[in-house]
């Protein structure tokens, strides 16, 4: 569902990416860990089209993110191109991100009317679909000014799916939230990873949760993935000492 192939991304002379290359298969749950600073979230703003290759190619799907085809060969994505792939992928940031001044209705039918032209009733039923699933249908006409951390994180995932993405992407969705706060919006994301078929790549620190809900984890460091391995493996008994050393450092600050 997500390939790349040889991806290099630069800013300025620092080179981020180094001709990386993964693959996620359509229904898999895929975490990403890593030092800070190491390019994770980088991939996944390339994935967003909010940043652009310096080499390489991504595809998603069957078509590619990066290039399009024109008579027979691959020339760079001009922007229409772009966001007819970019309409296939949502994703849920570490800061909500809703519109302040909507109430949560509206959060989640504003784009499925503007983006997607469902007509408002429409909208309106799958919004209140998705408020029920993930635990918020009393708060279908609050501000996100009147919700907690957890709910409005909440919000954003339905938001988020309201647009029938088939990719997530989720950057630290926790980490601005209260610890408190924490295992309900990863419930809630573990439920529609375990009952939708979209495929998820994410970002975080939450160790407990990537061993959880992932069918694989990928190491990153230094722009390359150096292991990639089911989460009971690289957990447990990872094969590299600069996984071994990060997940040390990781859960001895936990
Ligand atoms: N727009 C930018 N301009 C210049 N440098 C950037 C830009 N975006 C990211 N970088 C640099 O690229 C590197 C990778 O950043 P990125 O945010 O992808 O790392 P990360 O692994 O997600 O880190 P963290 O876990 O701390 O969020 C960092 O050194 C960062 O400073």
């Amino acid at each position: 569902m997500i390939r790349f192939d040889q991806v290099v991304k630069k800013f300025g002379d620092h080179v981020v990416l180094r001709e990386l290359s993964f693959t996620v298969r359509p229904g898999e749950f895929v975490t990403l860990i890593g030092p800070s600073g190491s390019g994770k979230t980088t991939i996944l703003r390339l994935l967003m089209t909010l940043e652009r290759v310096n080499g390489g190619t991504i595809q998603v799907g069957e078509e590619y993110l990066t290039h399009m085809e024109r008579k027979g060969k691959l020339v760079s994505a001009d922007e229409k191109h772009l966001r007819k792939v970019r309409k296939r992928i949502g994703m849920v940031f570490q800061q909500f991100n809703l519109f302040p001044n909507m109430n949560v209705l509206r959060n989640l039918t504003e784009a499925p009317i503007r983006s997607l032209g469902l007509s408002r009733d429409e909208a309106e039923v799958r919004a209140k679909e998705l408020l029920e699933m993930v635990g918020l249908s009393d708060k279908i006409d609050a501000h996100p000014m009147q919700l907690s951390g957890g709910q409005q994180q909440r919000v954003a995932i339905a938001r988020a799916l309201a647009m029938r993405p088939e990719v997530l992407l989720l950057d630290e969705v926790t980490s601005a939230l209260d610890p408190e706060l924490v295992a309900g919006v990863l419930g809630v994301l573990k439920e529609i990873a375990s009952t939708t078929d979209i495929t998820f790549l994410c970002v975080t620190h939450e160790m407990q949760f990537a061993q959880d809900v992932s069918d694989r984890v990928m190491m990153f460091d230094e722009g390359q993935v150096i292991e990639d391995a089911p989460p009971d493996k690289l957990f447990t008994n990872p094969d590299h000492e600069r996984t071994r050393s990060f997940l040390h450092a990781v859960l001895d600050r936990a």
